[in-house]
C-alpha cells in the first residue's frame, strides 16, 4: 500500500490508490481506485510492469475490473499459481443439452461453467496446449445428456476421437465421409426448419425423443483445407444451426481465416475456448480482432490445459484450468453411457434416407386415409419412405407418424408398409 505511488507515478497510472488490501490463499488482493479518466485498460497494459516494480515472479498479477464502477478495479496477486496441478475430471455434471458445462476452474476456485445449447463453439490452441482435453471434457459431458446426438470428424485418422465412437452415432476419419456427414447435417437442418415453419415453432427443443444435434470436428483446419465443399456445409450449419439445435464444437491449432475457410464460420462461434497460443496476435485469430489489446494474453499461458474463455457471460480475461480426462476417465464414462445413447428423431433420420424431396405436390380429390393404407399395402418389399407418402396423401408428417406407428411396420430405416400375412401361418 505504502509502495504503490512510486510505482503507479513511473509506470503511467500516477493518482491510482489502493482503498483496501488482504491476504488470501495465494497471495493478497487489494482494491484500488483510478484517477479520473484512467481506466482498466490502462492498468491491463501495464501489468508486466507492475509485476516488475512489486518484484512477483512474472504472471503473477491479474487485474479484474469491478463491474459496478468503471473507476475501479481489483489487483491480485498470486504468489502461488493455484493451478500449478493439473485439476482432476469428476466425471460429467451435465445431465440435459441445455446444462452449462463445467470445464474446469477459474484460479479463485469458481467452476468455469459454459451454456453450450445453441452455441458454436471454437476451441484453439498450439499443438499440445490442451484442445484435445477441453474436447474431452466437453464430449464426457455431451455423452451423459439424453438429449443430444453426436457427430464426429477426425481426419487424424480418427486418433482422437475413436476411444468415444461407442457413444458416437457417426464418425467420419476421411475428408469424403466428412463431406457426406455435413451434407447430412444439412438435410437435417432442412427437414427440422420445414417441419418448424408448417407447425410454425421457433426453437427446436432438445428431448430425448427430439435430441439436439452436435459435430464434433477436432483440427477444424485439416477440414477446410482437404475438403472445401464441407465448409460451405459447415458454414450453412453455423449460420442456421442455433434455433434447430444443430452445433458445431470445433477445434484448431491457429483459425486463419485461411484455415476457417472464407466463410463466416469463425465469426459465428459464440463461445471461444482459447488455450495456449505463439504469438500476442494469435489470441485475436481466437478470440476476436482486438482481444490481445483487450488483456486477453493467451501467450502467457504457460501449461496445458490453462484457457481463457470468452463468451457471453464471461467478458474477462480470466484464467482458468481445464479439468484433466485421463484415458481410463474416457474409458469408464463412455462404458456408463454407450447404451444410452439417443437416435435421432425421426423426423431428421428421415432426411438422411429420403433420396427425393419433397416437392410440395398435393394429390387432391382422395381420401388421405385410404389413399395412405393403399398405398402401404401396395408398397414395394422395401417400403416407402415418409416423403413419399406425404407426396401421396397430401398430408404432413405429424399426421403420417401417427398412422405409421399405430399400424404399419418399418422395414428398413425411415421406409414403411403394411405388415405382410405370413404365408403357412
Ligand atoms: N487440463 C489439463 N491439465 C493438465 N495437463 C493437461 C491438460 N490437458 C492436457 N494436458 C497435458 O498436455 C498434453 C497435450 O494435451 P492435448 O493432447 O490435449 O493437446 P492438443 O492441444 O490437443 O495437442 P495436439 O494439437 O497435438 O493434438 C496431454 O498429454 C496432457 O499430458
Amino acid at each position: 500500500m505504502q509502495g504503490w505511488p512510486d510505482l503507479a507515478e513511473q509506470i503511467g497510472l500516477a493518482g491510482s490508490r489502493v482503498m483496501s488490501a488482504v491476504v488470501d490463499v495465494w497471495g493478497w488482493r487489494a482494491r484500488m481506485t483510478l484517477r479520473a479518466g484512467q481506466t482498466v485498460a490502462d492498468v491491463l497494459a501495464q501489468v508486466p510492469a507492475i509485476e516488475s516494480g512489486l518484484g512477483t515472479r512474472p504472471g503473477a498479477v491479474r487485474v479484474e475490473p469491478d463491474p459496478a464502477h468503471a473507476g475501479r478495479f481489483v489487483m491480485r496477486v498470486l504468489a502461488e499459481d493455484p493451478h500449478a496441478n493439473a485439476v482432476p475430471w469428476r466425471g460429467p455434471t451435465a445431465r440435459s443439452v441445455a446444462d452449462p458445462i463445467r470445464l474446469g476452474v477459474f484460479e479463485d476456485a469458481a467452476n468455469v461453467a459454459v451454456p453450450m445449447l445453441r452455441r458454436h463453439v471454437l476451441v484453439g490452441g498450439i499443438a499440445g496446449a490442451g484442445k484435445s482435453g477441453v474436447l474431452n471434457v466437453i464430449i464426457g459431458n455431451l455423452v451423459a445428456c439424453p438429449d443430444v446426438v453426436l457427430w464426429g470428424i477426425d481426419l487424424k485418422g480418427g486418433m482422437e476421437l475413436r476411444p468415444w465412437v461407442p457413444c458416437l452415432a457417426r464418425l467420419a476419419t476421411t475428408p469424403a465421409e466428412a463431406e457426406t456427414m455435413l451434407r447430412d447435417a444439412v438435410r437435417v437442418l432442412e427437414a427440422r426448419a420445414r417441419a418448424m415453419a408448417e407447425s410454425s415453432s421457433r426453437l427446436w427443443i432438445p428431448t430425448e425423443r427430439t435430441p439436439a444435434l452436435v459435430i464434433v470436428v477436432d483440427e477444424y483446419a485439416e477440414l477446410a483445407e482437404q475438403s472445401p465443399a464441407s465448409v460451405e456445409y459447415a458454414d450453412s450449419i453455423a449460420r442456421r444451426g442455433r434455433a434447430l439445435a444443430e452445433t458445431l464444437l470445433a477445434a484448431t491449432q491457429r483459425p486463419t481465416q485461411q484455415a476457417m475457410g472464407k466463410g463466416a464460420i469463425r465469426s459465428q462461434m459464440d463461445v471461444r475456448i482459447c488455450l495456449r497460443v505463439r504469438e500476442r496476435r494469435d489470441t485475436d485469430l481466437i478470440l476476436g480482432q482486438g482481444m490481445g489489446a483487450a488483456g486477453w494474453h493467451a501467450h502467457d499461458l504457460d501449461a496445458p490445459g490453462k484457457f481463457l474463455v470468452s463468451a457471453e457471460g464471461f467478458n474477462h480475461p480470466r484464467r482458468a484450468r481445464a479439468y484433466l480426462v485421463t484415458d481410463d476417465d474416457v474409458r469408464a464414462t463412455v462404458e456408463r453411457y454407450a447404451d444410452e445413447r439417443p437416435a435421432l428423431d425421426r423426423l431428421s433420420a428421415d432426411a438422411l434416407t429420403s433420396r427425393e424431396v419433397f416437392q410440395g405436390e398435393v394429390i387432391t380429390g382422395s381420401d388421405p386415409e385410404a389413399a395412405l393404407w393403399a398405398a402401404l399395402n401396395e408398397a414395394p418389399e422395401h417400403g416407402l419412405s415418409v416423403s413419399e407418402l406425404m407426396r401421396i396423401t397430401g398430408m404432413r408428417r405429424t399426421w403420417i407418424y401417427d398412422r405409421l406407428q399405430a399400424h404399419a411396420t418399418q422395414v428398413s430405416r425411415g421406409r414403411w408398409r403394411m405388415p405382410r400375412a405370413e404365408s403357412g401361418g
